[in-house]
């Protein structure tokens, strides 16, 4: 295997976030006299608001109280436990925003981490007019750059979540709802040029809404969270987070118990901008050395740059990621830790694998398959959503065709430039491959000639298309998963509730989620560097393809769809231990849950999907 550095992961435009500084020359020199309204933490409120903020102070306090006791301002019982106040903060967010693994976690983690008894809100932007998201009329001023911006925080309540979005033009106008596409830049791998104040007010709103709204949406808990909370802050676009936390709260006095755990979703995005656009984060000085970051990279300007994921994780109070195997590799050395190893060694992380969201992906109930099933009948039930799938694709339906399933963002982390490179291969075996996933032009292409190439064997559909994410996990045999690197990976636990064997790559979370000859095949660690296809990677593909087709349809391979089947893949496990590290950090008042189940957790129904 080649020796790798960083350089390919962050020389290319897509894995980094980067911007330049133009932006800076959209915005008038406002914003002193704003700032100066900034003490205390609560920013410009008008006089409803404020009125409104003196209220819910009041009520926090006798909601903490009714934490403890278990009565509420009233004396009616409110909640047994003591439990935690969670606010999750996040871009994405499933069913609403959603562009890859990022949102179905924030999907599924905080109603899981809910059904334990404690109070969760998640907050992310407004992308687009959900439906059954209402206006909370609830408007805070914030300074951004060098101008103040109006935000406004739309609600609703889900599976015992607090879902709030913060409505702005600068999420709305832009993305108007094809959240798929457009959540990050105009199209796949390109960003918007003012990102870096797009998110930045974005952190800034997410820190005041567990304080301005008044949320009562469950009969357990009434008022704002007030300032005893956990925050959990997600990916570069968050990392800003704590250092506004400390900077302009605790250092007035607020959210003094208040902490932040920032969680990687994927270390190859860490936010590099400009040194100079420092200046629009208004943040003190000192905290110019978290940010500061030397690469040897000319985007998005030569040499010196800030960097947000560096910064979070210097400043949070604890670093998680998605995988423990994936928190090895991270700290293992420059090229897997993408040049923030080093810090990652000095703040720690550690690794708790994702859930998977067992309402959304359950072959018994799940609405896009013809036909349902479960353990019992999964042997009968797939050969028929096999040919289902074959006949949606246009392939030829034959039950005994052994298909392959890809689905997947088109780009290097994923592998699907090392896959196009061994379908030639494959194609000379009795298989069938189905490829579904968007992203670079190129990549969308080159499965395209495959397609042509073989009519008969190999189907590309370059969308994003969920039901048919739905038909390929159940229809297919296989998924193939030949990922460069994977934080943790939700399409193996996907494929394996559905009774579908994985081929994997040895990496972060697929080394901890599949085991070998018992729920899949390894194909051993592939070549991180991107811009190469590495021949012993595309031969590992096909000598483990033809090791999985030489099982297919034998017991050995039934006894593995049951292995698949029978774990129990759902956020249950992990909500456990998310709780177990959250307590760790000693908020005042934070207590255990309980194992409970969600609360109505089919109520998803009636969200509106962009
Ligand atoms: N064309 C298409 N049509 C329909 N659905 C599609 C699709 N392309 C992708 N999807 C869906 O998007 C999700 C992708 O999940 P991954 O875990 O592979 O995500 P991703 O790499 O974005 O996330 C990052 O964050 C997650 C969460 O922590 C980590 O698991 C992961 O390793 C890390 O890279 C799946 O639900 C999949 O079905």
């Amino acid at each position: 295997m080649a020796s790798v550095t960083a350089s390919h992961f962050v020389s290319r435009s897509s894995y980094v976030s980067s911007q330049g500084s133009e932006t800076t020359a959209n915005f008038g020199q406002i914003g002193l006299k704003s700032q100066s309204m900034t003490h205390n933490g609560l920013r410009s409120l008008n006089m409803v608001d404020k009125l409104q903020f003196r209220t819910q102070s009041f009520a926090k306090k006798s909601v903490k109280k009714a934490h403890a006791t278990g009565s509420d301002t009233y004396g009616k019982i409110v909640c047994q436990q003591g439990g935690m106040d969670l606010v999750f903060v996040a871009t994405e967010v499933a069913p609403w925003s959603k562009t890859g693994g990022l949102g179905d976690v924030l999907g599924g983690l905080p109603p899981a981490m809910a059904a334990r008894g404690h109070r969760v809100m998640t907050i992310s932007p407004r992308f687009d007019q959900y439906k059954d998201a209402w206006d909370t009329s609830v408007e805070v001023q914030i300074q951004v750059g060098n101008r103040v911006e109006t935000v406004r925080y739309f609600h609703c309540y889900k599976r015992g979540v607090d879902r709030v979005f913060v409505d702005h033009p600068m999420f709305l106008e832009k993305v108007w709802g094809k959240t798929g596409s457009k959540i990050y830049g105009p199209t796949a791998g390109e960003d918007y040029q003012d990102n870096l104040l797009r998110f930045s007010l974005f952190c800034l709103a997410a820190l005041e809404a567990p304080r301005v709204l008044s949320l009562n949406s469950s009969k357990h808990f009434s008022g704002p969270y007030g300032e005893d909370v956990v925050f959990v802050a997600n990916d570069w676009h968050t990392g800003i987070l704590p250092c506004y936390l400390k900077s302009m709260y605790q250092s007035k006095g607020v959210y003094m118990n208040a902490k932040v755990v920032l969680c990687i979703h994927n270390i190859a995005y860490q936010g590099r901008f400009a040194f100079s656009d420092f200046s629009l984060l208004n943040l003190p000085d000192e905290y110019k050395s978290s940010f500061d970051f030397k690469d040897g990279y000319n985007k998005p300007v030569k040499g010196r740059k800030i960097n947000w994921l560096k910064a979070g994780v210097l400043e949070a109070d604890r670093v998680m990621t998605v995988s423990p195997y994936y928190a090895q590799e991270l700290v293992s050395g420059v090229e897997k830790g993408v040049e923030l190893d080093n810090y990652l060694r000095i703040s720690g992380i550690t690794g708790i694998v994702n859930g998977m969201d067992v309402q959304e992906w359950n072959p018994a109930t799940d609405k896009y398959l013809s036909i349902k099933y479960e353990i019992t009948t999964v042997l009968s039930a797939k050969p028929l959503l096999k040919e289902a799938l074959q006949a949606e694709v246009g392939l030829p339906v034959d039950r005994d065709i052994p298909v392959i399933g890809f689905i997947g963002r088109l780009e290097e982390q994923k592998g699907s430039d090392i896959l196009a490179a061994a379908i030639p291969m494959l194609a000379k075996y009795n298989v069938q491959i189905v490829v579904l996933g968007t992203g670079k032009k190129y990549m969308e292409k080159q499965i395209a000639e495959l397609e042509k190439k073989y009519p008969d064997k190999v189907r590309g559909v370059a969308k994003f298309n969920v039901p048919l994410a739905h038909m390929i996990i159940a229809g297919a045999d296989f998924m193939l998963i030949p990922s460069r690197f994977e934080p943790c990976g939700l399409i193996q636990l996907h494929a394996m509730r559905y009774g579908t064997v994985c081929i994997v790559s040895s990496t972060g979370g697929l080394v901890d989620t599949v085991k070998e000859g018992y729920t899949g095949f390894h194909m051993g660690p592939f070549n991180v560097e991107c811009d190469v296809v590495d021949q012993a990677d595309v031969a590992a593909i096909v000598k483990t393809v033809s090791r999985a087709v030489a099982v297919y349809g034998t017991a050995a391979f039934k006894e593995m769809i049951k292995n698949c089947m029978s774990q129990d893949l759902s956020w249950k496990g992990p909500a456990r231990l998310w709780e177990k590290m959250l307590l760790s950090l000693n908020v005042i008042g934070n207590e255990a849950g309980n194992e409970g189940e969600e609360i109505a957790p089919l109520a998803k129904e009636n969200v509106a999907t962009p």
